[in-house]
């Protein structure tokens, strides 16, 4: 048997003598709980100096911290809080166990500063205790004689106490002594007692260290001394060791002890510290073996753990040779050593042990905190031409009512005076300080990650719709799999084509599949859940719950739903964060991790752009997302309201998030900002005054082909924006920039930028679509085919004698400043998304119109708000398509298909609803080919726009 778990045995317990970020995320903390029979962990200053000060875990979260104004001191305390509390987590099943037996408890040190500071100590340790929020967790609190009235104090408040740097018999009674009065002044006041835990931590090898250089000194003076000292050689601490718990086994006994115990008081054990032998003639498990006994705490650093583990050989030694080590103690004096002296001055060395390091540490904090501060956030370039005045005009206007102070303040009515919408924009206002929080979140979600791989899973599948789904497409796009990542996949459609290829393409027992949705009531995800679980029932059975996680808001009935299929995990997000701002919340930051990305950095780049925008108060210089926000909501309101997106490659997914956030946000009460994404540039000539161009791409990417056309349309006149990041991991801070400029743009329109009114109309259309289905086995069609001509079928208001001519007549209603809208219902593919592009350069060729494209469903959660909500300028093409290769949906009457088709044909219903002008191509089986057929109709038309 392994001896670490042999030792139990003998009602040893083993803690740790060692924290560090990295063992509790990667699992080594978690093995040795359950392998090695570890039952606690103690910390003191030099240990987190050598986790914080000696490796770059924490460097990100120190930024974070740094950046949102914390002095070094805050910084300390929430980094080593959060350890402690992720520690206490880990061993909160062996604190719980019924044989805990004073167990699974992580000990936080007061700081070293306070080791003569009674009031200083008492009010850190009741701030430590409080902050760390955990029922096992012990505060250390030094045992020099302004320590003993704080344990005491300490105790009394209920708070569990480890008492530390214990170096001589003496000390130790008093120690014991002011645990006793402790308890007993709380049970005076009247309160329970049975639930405190505390340690003597009485250290070992220190003694040694000091004492044998003397005895080894008066040894080789030889004669009878000499003997003497000879024989004491390496004795001394355990001689104090063995004497101290025999004081143990005297105090804890008598009537004053057990009026106590009577009241469920548990005694202070003894903990054996400073255990890792220093001297090399000394066997390395010297002060571990020789004091194994019961109700005893050794806490051992990795090095002496693994040693053990190794060649340990537990028995209970604790008691024998008493009678040797009662001599060594009573004779030392006869050598002129003076044992309560000496460890007077081991206490003051070891009050130093602790502060050197804790000031090294807080050294190494500052410098870091200096340097976090000294880094500026990426300042976009505006070259707005004409606007620039008007743009100028209403930074001012803003400036002057305090416009960033009362966003941070959420003060509604500076977007509306609608009391409702008003209610809305403060309750939807929590993406603001989101990040700080998601900071704190990292080590449990870095864990998790490291869960799901130690698991065996390989692949990673993140399902859901708009908000919950666009940041991970973006991450996917732009970072490569990081090197601890998994590749992972995103299905965003009920497509069934697209649904049959993933899952073709993934090894479906080692998946993880993510559903992901805010309300936990969208029917896609919900539909994407039950087929993939119904996939993994059939080859896992019960245990299929082990392949799926959820991201939702609290208390969604998906909650419930997840909760009985046996999911592996549940991440509860935040109802107060919408979905399309939550780049930065659990759904974008899971998926994120596990493909491998660091999120601590992506928020501190967050973070960075907080302050910039004027979170912790003024910055210094322009609010970066306000200038943003200002610069295109007047530019909006002068007509250029087509925000046309340029990217290089590697960033081309980000146009769909983007699209997101500004078309639902803005789109709205007949007005808005519409994205333009995917389109090439080209020149001057081919763009009405409707644009505004903007260019994100890297500072190391010189893109002279993208840069020299916008430089062209600069000259032109048109206006350019320009965001040069350093990394992808800039794009935290393009995510925070952007939902503030969003914001911001609104509140020039006077909207609420939180909601999305307009969606549901779609979605209510085809939910009473389903319905039919449900009753009648398939969706009613009313609508006849203008005309059907080499099977590719044209509905629409407008007639014609042929396809070019129905083509010709559609695209006749189009005026100066309209816009295409491209929405295809059909299975993504290379080949397909050239023709759309060709559709769309045709387009904008002959019409000069701006062209936008979007696959269906996944534009009814995004662009779909504008579409019906913003101003009345689309012209909707829509494209859909047979389902050769259907798929059912477990438990329900219909297919992805059908489910599919009435997407499509409720939220075309929709549109018109709404006035706008619509035609439906339908391509027949092979879509690739219908489109090829459409093209070649258009080619033949004869394309113009009305007169302005
Ligand atoms: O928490 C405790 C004791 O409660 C321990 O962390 C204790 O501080 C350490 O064992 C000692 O500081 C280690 O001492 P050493 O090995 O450096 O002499
Ligand atoms: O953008 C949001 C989509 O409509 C999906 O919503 P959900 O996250 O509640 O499923």
């Amino acid at each position: 048997m392994n001896p670490l778990v042999a030792i139990r045995e003998f009602d040893q317990s083993i803690w740790l003598d060692f924290i560090r970020r990295k063992i509790l995320i990667n699992g080594e903390l978690q093995r040795r709980i359950t392998d090695e029979a570890l039952r606690g962990v103690t910390s003191n200053p030099a240990i987190f100096e050598k986790a914080i000060g000696g490796s770059d875990d924490y460097d990100a979260a120190i930024r974070s911290l740094a950046l949102q104004n914390k002095s070094v001191d805050q910084i300390y305390t929430e980094l080593v809080i959060a350890d402690v509390q992720h520690a206490c987590d880990l061993f909160k099943p062996v604190y719980e166990s019924h044989d805990n037996s004073g167990d699974g408890y992580v000990s936080l040190e007061v700081s070293p500063a306070l080791v003569n500071d009674t009031e200083g100590t008492i009010e850190e340790g009741l701030r430590f205790w409080k902050a760390v929020d955990r029922p096992n967790v012990m505060i250390k609190v030094p045992a020099t004689l302004e320590g003993l009235p704080a344990i005491r104090r300490l105790i009394a408040e209920g708070i569990n106490i480890n008492v530390t740097l214990i170096f001589g018999l003496e000390r130790y009674k008093l120690v014991a002594e002011a645990f006793i009065a402790g308890l007993e002044d709380r049970v005076k006041a009247g309160q329970p007692i049975d639930k405190i835990a505390s340690v003597a931590s009485f250290f070992l090898s220190r003694i040694d260290v000091l004492i044998d250089p003397m005895l080894e000194k008066l040894a080789a003076e030889g004669g009878e001394k000499g003997e003497l000292a000879q024989r004491m050689v390496g004795e001394v601490a355990l001689a104090s060791a063995k004497q101290a718990y025999q004081l143990y086994k005297e105090i804890f006994v008598g009537p004053r002890w057990a009026a106590l115990e009577a009241k469920g008081a548990n005694t202070q054990r003894l903990l054996w510290a400073s255990t890792g032998n220093k001297n090399p003639k000394y066997d390395d498990l010297k002060y571990i073996t020789n004091l194994i006994g019961p109700r005893t705490v050794n806490t051992v650093p990795v090095e002496t753990l693994d040693i053990f583990r190794e060649k340990g050989q537990p028995a209970d030694h604790l008691e024998e040779g008493l009678d040797k080590a009662q001599e060594v103690l009573r004779r030392l004096p006869e050598l002129g050593l003076n044992l309560e002296e000496l460890t007077n001055h081991l206490e003051i060395d070891g009050a130093k042990k602790f502060n050197e390091p804790f000031g090294k540490l807080m050294e190494s904090l500052e410098k870091k905190r200096q340097q976090a501060l000294a880094i500026t956030a990426t300042r976009a370039t505006m070259q707005l031409g004409e606007a620039q005045a008007a743009v100028d005009a209403k930074i001012e206007e803003f400036n002057s009512k305090n416009f960033t102070e009362g966003f941070w303040q959420k003060e509604a009515t500076l977007w509306t005076q609608d009391a409702e919408a008003q209610q809305s924009i403060r309750s939807f206002m929590g993406w603001l300080r989101v990040a700080e929080t998601m900071v704190r979140a990292v080590p449990e979600i870095e864990q998790f990650v490291h869960e799901v791989k130690a698991a065996g899973f390989r692949h990673v599948v993140v399902m859901g719709m708009g908000g919950s789904t666009m940041a991970p497409i973006v991450f996917k796009e732009s970072f490569p799999q990081g090197e601890n990542g998994l590749p992972i996949s995103v299905l965003d459609t009920t497509d069934p084509s697209t649904v049959r290829q993933i899952e073709e393409s993934i090894p479906l027992a080692e998946t993880l599949f993510i559903v992901a949705s805010k309300s936990g009531t969208t029917a896609e995800p919900l539909a994407f859940g039950d087929y993939f679980y119904d996939r993994v029932k059939q080859l896992k059975g019960e245990k299929a719950g082990e392949n799926f996680v959820a991201i939702t808001d609290p208390g969604s009935k998906f909650v419930t739903s997840a909760t009985e299929q046996g999911y592996r995990r549940i991440f509860l997000n935040f109802p107060e964060v919408g979905g399309r701002f939550s780049a930065l919340t659990y759904f974008g930051l899971v998926p994120a991790a596990l493909y491998g990305i660091s999120i601590g950095e992506l928020l501190a780049r967050a973070i960075g752009m907080m302050r910039a925008c004027g979170a912790y108060g003024s910055a210094g210089g322009q609010n970066p997302g306000l200038e943003l926000g200002v610069a295109l909501g007047v530019l909006a309101e002068q007509g250029r309201d087509k925000l046309t997106l340029i990217v290089p490659e590697s960033l081309s997914d980000l146009g769909l998030w983007l699209e997101q956030l500004l078309a639902e946000s803005t789109g709205k009460e007949g007005k808005g900002i519409l994205p333009v994404a995917g389109e090439p540039l080209r020149e001057p000539g081919l763009y009405g005054h409707d644009r505004v161009f903007v260019y994100v791409g890297y500072q190391s990417e010189a893109d002279e082909a993208n840069q020299s056309k916008l430089q062209a349309l600069q000259k032109a006149g048109h206006p350019v924006i320009t965001i040069l990041m350093n990394d992808a991991l800039d794009l935290g801070a393009e995510f925070y920039r952007w939902e503030v400029a969003t914001a911001v743009a609104s509140a020039v329109f006077g909207i609420n930028p939180f909601d999305q009114p307009n969606v549901q109309a779609a979605k209510t259309a085809t939910d009473r679509l389903m319905k039919v289905v449900e009753q009648e086995g398939q969706i009613p069609r009313k609508e006849e085919p203008k005309v059907t001509e080499n099977g590719v079928a044209y509905y629409s208001a407008v007639s014609g004698n042929d396809a070019a001519d129905v083509l010709q007549n559609f695209f006749a209603q189009a005026r100066p400043g309209d816009f295409l809208n491209i929405q295809a219902y059909l299975t993504e593919s290379p080949v397909l998304n050239e023709s759309l592009q060709k559709l769309r350069n045709q387009v904008q060729e002959q019409l000069h119109l701006a062209t936008t494209s979007g696959y269906g469903p996944r534009f009814l959660h995004s662009t779909g708000q504008y579409h019906k909500g913003g101003p009345n300028t689309g012209l909707f093409v829509q494209f859909t398509a047979d389902h050769p290769q259907d798929l059912p949906l477990p438990g329900r009457s219909y297919t992805f298909g059908t489910f599919m088709n009435a997407q499509a044909q409720g939220d075309l219903e929709a549109l018109q609803s709404f006035d706008r002008r619509t035609l439906r191509v339908h391509l027949g089986p092979d879509a690739e080919q219908g489109v090829k057929t459409m093209l070649a109709a258009l080619a033949t038309a004869s394309l113009s726009v009305q007169e302005a």
